[in-house]
């Protein structure tokens, strides 16, 4: 979907979130123009999947007494054709491996974003880590690509270098924006982004453009603020602010490649 697009349609993203960071998880997908949704309720599952484009789970805060339902979820979401997205928080930490395993057992993910220490772990390649972050090197572009085909899923590996594969076309965004990564919270509304931009199909492309989105964004608040607290404000209107137009420029400028 184009940023243009979004701002028309208002697609409906049903966040099943962790409980660390809704809130700005749903001012991401507001100010882009996107309409976002938290529950937890069973119940709500299937009217709120009918009427969402996309359906994100962060697996951040997972309780066993709710993984059943967080598979229905996803099930339904199948059944009724809607992209998931799923954000394996720390999956690198074998009590969170647990929820995944299942996840990608009994139902179908489209997408997978994580950091490069959480991607590693699908690829089944070391990558340092320290809690929700990853704090290695490696060849990420290797690691996007072999997590791409171990699991079928489109991959959006996040990080200094953003790498989106599907296993056949693998993207790069080489931009160094450090104070990205000082917020907790941007990598779980990165994955809320790639819910609204693939709630009109399942794509590279539209994944790509997701993460140029939050890169970009991040590009033009770091110029204007230097610490964390100021950059998440920042962010959030250069978010708002931001244009198709400069989208483009920045898709095609050369800061991506395949
Ligand atoms: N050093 C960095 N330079 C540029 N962008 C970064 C850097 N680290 C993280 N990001 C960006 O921050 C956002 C969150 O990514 P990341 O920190 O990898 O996720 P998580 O918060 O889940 O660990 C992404 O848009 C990513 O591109
Ligand atoms: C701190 C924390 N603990 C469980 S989920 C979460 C938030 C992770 O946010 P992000 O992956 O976007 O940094
Ligand atoms: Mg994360």
């Amino acid at each position: 979907m184009k940023l243009s697009e979004i701002k028309d349609k208002k697609p409906l993203v049903f966040n099943y979130a962790n409980y660390v960071t809704p809130q700005f998880v749903a001012n991401v997908v507001n100010v882009i123009g996107g309409s976002p949704i938290m529950a937890r309720e069973l119940e709500e599952f299937p009217d709120l999947v009918a009427a969402s484009d996309a359906v994100v789970i962060n697996s951040g805060t997972w309780r066993r007494s709710e993984l059943l339902e967080t598979i229905k979820l996803a099930q339904l979401a199948n059944q009724a054709g809607k992209v998931v997205v799923l954000d394996p928080v720390a999956v690198g930490i074998p009590s969170r491996s647990l929820p995944v395993v299942a996840l990608m057992a009994d139902a179908q993910i489209d997408i997978i974003r994580g950091n490069a220490a959480e991607i590693a772990w699908f690829a089944g390649v070391d990558f340092s880590s320290q809690g929700i972050d990853a704090t290695g090197n490696g060849d990420v572009r290797k690691i996007a690509l072999l997590a791409a085909e171990k699991t079928g899923a489109i991959i959006a590996l996040s990080g200094k270098q953003d790498v989106i594969s599907d296993g056949h076309t693998t993207l790069t965004i080489d931009v160094d924006v450090p104070l990205l990564a000082t917020n907790v919270g941007t990598g779980d509304a990165l994955s809320a982004l790639i819910g609204t931009y693939n709630g009109d199909g399942i794509s590279i492309e539209n994944t790509m453009r997701a993460m140029a989105t939050m890169k970009l964004a991040g590009v033009k608040a770091s110029k204007k603020v230097k610490t964390p607290g100021y950059f998440v404000n920042q962010l959030l209107d250069e978010l708002y602010l931001l244009s198709e137009n400069e989208l483009d420029a920045f898709i095609n400028g050369g800061g991506i490649h395949d």
